[in-house]
Order: C-alpha cells, then structure tokens, then sequence
C-alpha cells in the first residue's frame, strides 16, 4: 500500500467528546463510590484516554501499557507483544481497559486473561471504535464509543504506518 490517502471525515471530534461525556457517566454509575484503575493502551488509546479520564469523576489511578499486534500492516499478525507492561499491582482492583479499537479481538482478548490472571477484581473494557466485522475471537465489550465498518480506519490515535494519529478527527484509509 504505497499511494495511501485518508478519505472523509467519519466521526468529528465534537461527536467524540459529547459520546465520551456520556460513557464517563455511564462508568461514574456502575462504579459510584467505589476506585477504578484506567488502563490506557498505547500507542492508540491515547487521544480517548484523555477524554475519558478527564470526565470521570470517581476516585481514579491510571497505568499505561504499550502493545502491538499490526507493526506497519493493516492486518493482525495475531501476536501481541508487550512493549511496556503495568507499573501498579491491579490485585483487587477495578480495572477498566482504554482502548481505540476492538477490531479481529486478538489484543483485548489478550489484555482481559492477562489482567484475570493478576487477579483484578474485575476487568471492563471501553473502547472508542467497535468494528464487528473484524471479529475472529469473541469479546464483550462493556463500553463502546461508536461502531464501524470494515475499513482500515485513522486518526484519533488510530495509525497507517506510525502516520496519522494526531488527526482531531476520525477517518479511513483510502486504498
Ligand atoms: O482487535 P485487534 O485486531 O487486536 O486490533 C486492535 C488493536 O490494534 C491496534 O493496535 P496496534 O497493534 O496497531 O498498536 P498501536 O496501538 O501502537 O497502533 C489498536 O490500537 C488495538 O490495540
Ligand atoms: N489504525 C488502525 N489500527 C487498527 N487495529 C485494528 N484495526 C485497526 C484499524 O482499523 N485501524
Ligand atoms: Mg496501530
């Protein structure tokens, strides 16, 4: 993919930050009066990282943790490596993973047996973009911004190659 051009606007960053406002009162019910972890997953979740944790008024701590599973593809390799694991002990804790997408399932199926088996008291997954097409391994998802077509989707943190993840705005590769 040499001649690669980003396409149309599909999500503005003013739907972005209304749906995240929304979702954060969402997460303030189901966890009222109670700490949550956010579990930012770099490098994609950074834009909506921000968004959520900056709506939700709840007592928090936030981690990060850097894996990759595309390198320069838009395909899975199907294996997800661990550039930058947790620094906190999440044992007992509620922890909520931020992500950008769920698109073939691979890496938050990944993240969901990796936070179990540290024994966190649960594991919730919030994510910007669902693509259900995509799908190979079965997730739940609890919370979920907006749904998308089968497309290579950028922007918003969203990468083609390292390119495009400070576009305000959510948009797809043009092949
Ligand atoms: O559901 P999946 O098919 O596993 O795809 C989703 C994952 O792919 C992207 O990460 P990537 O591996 O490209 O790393 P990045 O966040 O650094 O771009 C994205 O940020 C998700 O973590
Ligand atoms: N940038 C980007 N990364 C992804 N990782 C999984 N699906 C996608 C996608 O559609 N776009
Ligand atoms: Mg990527």
């Amino acid at each position: 993919m040499s001649n690669d051009t980003v396409g149309n606007v599909m999500i503005t960053q003013e739907q972005i930050s209304k749906r995240a406002a929304e979702i954060a009162r969402e997460i303030e019910k189901d966890f009222c009066g109670q700490q949550i972890v956010l579990v930012g997953i770099l490098r994609g979740a950074v834009m909506w990282m921000v968004d959520i944790m900056k709506n939700v008024d709840l007592d928090m701590v936030i981690d990060f943790m850097s894996v990759s599973s595309y390198g320069s593809s838009t395909k899975s390799s199907g294996i997800v490596k661990i550039n930058k694991d947790l620094d906190t002990d999440i044992e007992g804790k509620n922890v909520i993973i931020i992500e950008d997408i769920v698109d073939s399932g691979t890496t938050l199926n990944y993240l969901k047996g990796y936070f179990e088996n540290r024994d966190a008291k649960t594991v919730k997954i919030c994510t910007l973009l669902d693509k259900p097409e995509g799908r190979r391994v079965e997730i739940d998802v609890d919370y979920i911004g907006f749904t998308v077509d089968d497309r290579f989707i950028v922007g918003y943190g969203l990468d083609y190659d390292q390119k495009y993840r400070n576009l305000p705005y959510i948009s797809y590769l043009e092949e």
